[in-house]
């Protein structure tokens, strides 16, 4: 069963996703967008480490393998960083479409437990956009591309300047990033290029 909402579901009229000609080619690895980040950072040393790839069209492949320090129930993945591990998948598609968009709304459908050790082979795609809405889903197969779905989300990401970080975030690890040149280049490229 699927307790959809009508929120992650893009409304009539909303354009079909369109791929950024600056866009990383099909298969390059998009790198982390922020070193502790808890997705995707190298920096964190229980984090997820996901390394999302881009993939056809306005879509992206990862995988994520779950550690001890990922349990919820003995010997299984917590349900949130299960979603956490979709968020940060579906995070990767602004690379795609060349804007910073955060989380709005995730809708999550936890389908088969997943045991530590286990591999999360994750893609995401963008269904719509509509203005700043970017409506997208992804998925989470078990061991394999092609393996059980565990996790599916629906979401709505809404796209941002970088204001949004500069304005909201710790004035102390907002130093740091702009204090460091790529790190202010990978922010600043979307808006410059847009
Ligand atoms: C310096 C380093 C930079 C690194 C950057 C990398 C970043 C990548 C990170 C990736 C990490 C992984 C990803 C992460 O973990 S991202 C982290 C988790 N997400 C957040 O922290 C976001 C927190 N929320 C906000 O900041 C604001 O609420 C946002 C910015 C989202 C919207 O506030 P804003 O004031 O801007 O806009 P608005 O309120 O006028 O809304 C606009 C439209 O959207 C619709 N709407 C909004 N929310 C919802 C909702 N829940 N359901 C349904 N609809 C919703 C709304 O009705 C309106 O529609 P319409 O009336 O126009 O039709």
């Amino acid at each position: 069963m699927s307790g959809r909402t009508t929120a992650a579901t893009p409304p009539p009229g909303a354009a079909p996703p369109a791929r950024h000609p600056e866009a990383p080619a099909p298969g390059e690895i998009i790198g982390s967008h922020y070193e502790y980040c808890f997705g995707c950072g190298g920096g964190v040393a229980h984090g997820l480490h996901l390394q999302t790839r881009a993939g056809e069209g306005v879509s992206v492949t990862a995988e994520f393998q779950v550690k001890e320090a990922h349990q919820g129930a003995p010997g299984l993945a917590h349900g949130g960083v299960l979603a956490t591990a979709l968020d940060e998948t579906l995070g990767g598609l602004g690379w795609l479409l060349r804007v910073i968009a955060v989380t709005g709304r995730l809708e999550t459908d936890f389908v088969r437990p997943v045991p530590v050790g286990a591999v999360l082979h994750l893609e995401a795609e963008v269904v719509a956009v509509a203005g700043r809405k970017i409506f997208c889903t992804a998925t989470g197969r078990i061991g394999a591309p092609d393996g059980p779905v565990a996790v599916r989300a629906d979401a709505l990401f809404i796209e941002v300047k970088i204001d949004h970080f500069i304005e909201n975030g710790r004035k102390q690890e907002i130093q740091a990033v702009l204090a460091d040149p790529d790190q202010v280049k990978v922010a600043r490229a979307f808006e410059v290029n847009p």
